[in-house]
Order: C-alpha cells, then structure tokens, then sequence
C-alpha cells in the first residue's frame, strides 16, 4: 500500500506545516570534506555550534563495502573484506537532513519545503540523492486518482533514517523530547532491511556524522543490513510496516518461518521493557544477582545472539548485568569474556561513562 494523498484534514494540516516551515531555516554542516544540507529549526546549529571544535572531521575508515544489485531487493552494499564485531564500516554526514514532520508533508505542497535545500547540494551531492530509491513514486490507481509522493518526499521517505538529534542540540523540546528528523545518506540508505541487521548506524554529534558498526562478525560478500522497523515486534507487524512504509516484502528467516523466532522476540521485548531506563548495572559497580535473575540473564543473551539482534540495547544491558554478577561470584574468566564481548558494543551510548575505569580495564584486558 503506497501512501496516498490526504484528504480530510488537508488544510488544517497545510497551515500547520506552514507554520512549522516557517519556524524553520536552511543551513549546511560539515567541512571541505563533506557537508550535509539541513532544514533545522532556528536555534539548532547554533547548538551545534557550541560543541567544541563542531564538526569534528571525519574518522578515516579502510574501504569495507561496495554497492551491488541484490536480487529482488534493487541496490544494496556487501562487505568486502572480513569484519569483525565492533568494526567501524564507515563514516558519513548526511547529505540531507529535516525534520520527520516535514517528512510526512503534504503532496505536492510538502515537495518545496525541500526544493530550497536540494539547490544548495554540491552536484556530486544532489546526483547521488536523486539515484536513490524511490517507492512512493506518485502514479495512477484503479480508479484513475494520483497516488504517491512527489520525487523529493519520495526519496526522504524512502532512505531517510530516523535521528534523534542530542537534547543540547533541540532548543525547543516538545514534552522535554527532542524533535525527530530523518537524515538522508548517500550510503547508509543504500543498506537493504534485515529483521536480524549485521550492522548498526550510531550518529556522532560532534562530528555530525553517522558510523556504521558491524553489529556482529561479517564474512567477505556478505550482504550489510540495517533495521527498518521495530524489529522486537512479531513477524505479521513487522510485514504490515515494511509493506507500508517501504513497499516490500521481507523475505529473512525469520519472517519466513515466525514459529519459533515471534516468541523468542516477545521474550527478549518483555524484558527489554522490565530494564528500560533502569541504572541497574554501572560496570563498575559490581551488584550481585540472584540464581534465576542470573540464569534469566544467561537465557537472554543466548536468545538476543541467536536471533542477531545485538545491536539491541538490551544486549549491552544483559551483558553488564551478566558481567557484575559473574565477578561477585568470582566467575573472573566468564566475566572477562562478557566484558570483550561488551568492548566490541562500539554503538553503546554510555561507553564513555565506563570503558575508562581501571576495574573495567582490567576486565577487558
Ligand atoms: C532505503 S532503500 C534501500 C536501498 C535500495 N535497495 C536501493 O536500490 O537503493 C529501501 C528500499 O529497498 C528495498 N528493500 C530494502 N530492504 C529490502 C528487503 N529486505 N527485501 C526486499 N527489498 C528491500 C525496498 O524497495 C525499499 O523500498
């Protein structure tokens, strides 16, 4: 199902996005290097601008990756050399980025809020966001009315990846949240869907950049994936999203054959949602567990690795849970083992609040 034009509440919806719009100004990031265009609401990249030293180059990465036809998923990336858990695959600014409000813009209204930002592209930028994919392509239904988006809604639509933009970053919050914007990439959107992904994006702020981590170890020519959608969810949600967002039908094993992978998901979600924003384990801190919290926390991290969703956050919170109870029991080669696993969690948000600490250090050896 392709989304369609509104009808209803066009209006009322059309001078809410003028507003928003108008609240909005055009501004590029970045260095000689790269530069990202960006539609940001006032206030933002002066945000930025106070991070010290804003942007930070770029973290120079060994080619890992080319772009190739995948069957029956149009152009995809694949590895080209061995990677390992942990690896940075690479690093790049955005060629676009705005708010998702804007995103969800009204045909063909919403097509010139963006016109202003694909004018500033260098060339080479603007050719490589025009060669993305577009699922939403405006055309014909049964009925002869016009379904679809325009071309530059279409491509956001289609490539953009959701960004949650650092709190010091939204001077105007809504709810004490952050605004969501979605950011174009000439690579990152190249990456096809898994609902088990070999690879996580992570964006830098200071660097106004995203970094790809190989999200577990990747063998040479083996297709690179992100996740799409809430990949905790039961296979049928996770269909019906795809097909609606993305216009595609996934096609991974555990789609195919949901049996034993939807409970398993519904196991890892239920206690993802039990740890959520709790300060349980500090690394460093060494709580204890009881036997069958333990023996939970074991079951887990084998059900998180074994449908390969470590990019998860609830695989970085089993594994510092497992790590502090195994050095209280004295288990030092176990907790070792969890801790490099742990180290390899490149993509963590609190990796800075821990991997200095000499405890920690020692763990990793
Ligand atoms: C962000 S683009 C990914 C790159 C795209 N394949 C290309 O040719 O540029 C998203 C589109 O890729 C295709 N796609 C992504 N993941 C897929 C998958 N697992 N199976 C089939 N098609 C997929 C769908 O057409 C989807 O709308």
């Amino acid at each position: 199902m392709k989304r369609g034009f509104l009808n209803g509440a066009k209006a009322k919806r059309e001078s809410q996005l003028r507003d928003e719009s108008d609240s909005m100004v055009h501004t590029t990031i970045g260095d000689d290097e790269q530069v990202s265009e960006c539609f940001f609401h006032h206030g933002t990249k002066e945000a930025f601008m106070k991070i010290p030293n804003f942007p930070e180059p770029l973290q120079v990465t060994t080619p890992a990756f080319r772009m190739v036809d995948i069957p029956g998923k149009g152009a995809g990336l694949v590895s080209i050399r061995e990677l390992k858990m942990g690896d940075l695959i690479l690093n790049e600014r955005p060629l676009f980025v705005a708010a998702e409000e804007l995103c969800l813009a009204i045909p063909p209204k919403g097509e010139k809020y963006f016109e202003a930002s694909l004018d500033r592209m260098r060339p080479e930028a603007k050719t490589a966001f025009m060669a993305l994919c577009n699922c939403h392509k405006a055309e014909e239904n049964a009925g002869g009315a016009l379904v679809g988006l325009g071309p530059l809604l279409g491509i956001v639509n289609t490539n953009g990846v959701s960004l949650s933009l650092p709190a010091a970053a939204d001077p105007w919050p809504q709810g004490g949240q952050t605004r969501p914007y979605s950011a174009v990439c000439e690579n990152i959107s190249r990456l096809n869907h898994s609902c088990s992904p070999n690879t996580v994006p992570q964006f830098h702020a200071a660097s106004f950049s995203w970094r790809l981590y190989a999200a577990r170890d990747i063998t040479a020519g083996e297709e690179l994936t992100r996740q799409y959608v809430s990949i905790q969810h039961p296979a049928a949600e996770r269909q019906a999203a795809l097909k609606q967002i993305y216009d595609f039908v996934c096609a991974c094993p555990a789609c195919t054959d949901p049996s034993i992978s939807d409970p398993r998901r519904a196991t890892i979600a239920a206690f993802a949602a039990t740890h959520h924003g709790k300060q349980e384990s500090s690394v460093v801190g060494f709580s204890s567990l009881d036997n069958d919290r333990f023996a939970e926390c074991r079951t887990q991290a084998e059900l998180i690795e074994s449908e390969g969703l470590q990019h998860l956050p609830v695989y970085s919170t089993v594994l510092k849970l497992l790590i502090e109870a195994s050095v209280v029991r004295m288990e030092l080669s176990s907790a070792c083992q969890l801790a490099r696993k742990l180290d390899k969690c490149r993509w963590v948000d609190d990796r800075d609040a821990y991997q200095d600490h000499p405890l920690w250090r020692a763990l990793v050896g």
